[in-house]
């Protein structure tokens, strides 16, 4: 499959704070990629790079084949979306306002208007004015606009950070659909049960550098201690692990009737980063 976005030995440094350490990645077109990090450890930067925000101070970064500091080129910008908390909305205007203007700026027909509402569940607040949205609402609002032109490829700094758990759900099967039509999708997040939700491959980034990248369930069967929990019937809880012993142990209690309940201790990526890094998100 062809590279969207390729990433060699990338180094950032703002003064002498060193941002980026040799981080590497490639992206397949189709890909959702979740780029997950504590605060700090260097997401938004590299979105900024890659799409000519910030210039690198090391290594190689190619996105759509072509150096990244060309995509703030006239015939590129159409090409991708950036979400960020950076809104640039007209606040005196209503939300339904700023996404025409943001249509006739692109040329776009009005049905898109429609669409972009409904994407982010916004069509009943269509006329609120934006400096009277909530945290929520204004997110909702910026990702409107950056589908809007449904660009190849996304690039999502945290899009459900200031989101309530319906109205995330409802931008997955959003995003997801997006995907389906074959949009690519870099996304920031610390939110791990959004990365397994959403994501093929997921890379782990701390203090700048890439600790792992592989899919969600690569890296929980690498990080699995390949043991389950048994529930008996009697309220005791066992760990078993893979192996004769626990087999044989499995099997008494089996003929015995007693286990109620038996689940998997496969790790979640949250668990994995801990264990990685040594901190939490
Ligand atoms: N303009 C800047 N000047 C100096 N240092 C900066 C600048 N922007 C970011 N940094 C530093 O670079 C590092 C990475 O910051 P970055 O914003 O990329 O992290 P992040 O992972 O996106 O964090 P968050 O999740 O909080 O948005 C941090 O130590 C930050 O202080």
């Amino acid at each position: 499959m062809t590279a969207i976005i390729e990433v060699q030995n990338l180094q950032m440094k703002y003064g002498k704070e060193e941002a980026l350490k040799n981080v590497s990645f490639s992206i397949r077109k189709g890909e959702i990629f979740g780029f997950l990090g504590p605060s700090g450890s260097g997401k938004t930067t590299t979105i900024k790079i890659m799409t000519a925000q910030l210039t690198h101070t090391g290594g190689q970064v190619s996105v759509f084949g072509q150096p990244a500091s060309e995509m703030n080129k006239g015939h590129n910008k159409s090409k991708f979306g950036i979400l960020s908390d950076n809104s640039g909305l007209y606040q005196r205007l209503s939300i339904e306002e700023n996404l025409l203007l943001y249509s006739q700026l692109y040329n776009l027909p009005k049905s898109t208007i429609e669409e972009a509402l409904a994407f982010v569940n916004l069509q009943k607040d269509r006329k609120k004015k934006v400096n009277q949205l909530s945290k929520g609402m204004m997110q909702r609002v910026v990702l409107a606009r950056t589908i809007m032109h449904k660009p190849p490829l996304l690039f999502l700094d945290e899009p459900t950070s200031a989101l309530d758990p319906v109205n995330a759900q409802h931008i997955y099967n959003g995003l997801r659909k997006l995907n389906e039509l074959g949009t690519t999708i870099f996304l920031t997040t610390h939110n791990m049960e959004e990365a397994e939700l959403l994501c093929n491959r997921v890379a782990f980034l701390h203090k700048g550098e890439i600790r792992e990248i592989d899919t969600p369930l690569a890296l929980k069967k690498k990080y699995s201690d390949h043991s389950f929990t048994v529930e008996l019937e009697n309220g005791e809880n066992h760990v078993v692990y893979n192996g004769e012993q626990g087999a044989v142990q499995l099997m008494e209690w089996m003929k015995a009737k007693r286990v109620s309940r038996m689940y998997s201790n496969e790790p979640t990526l949250g668990d994995i980063f801990v264990q990685i890094t040594g901190s939490d998100l």
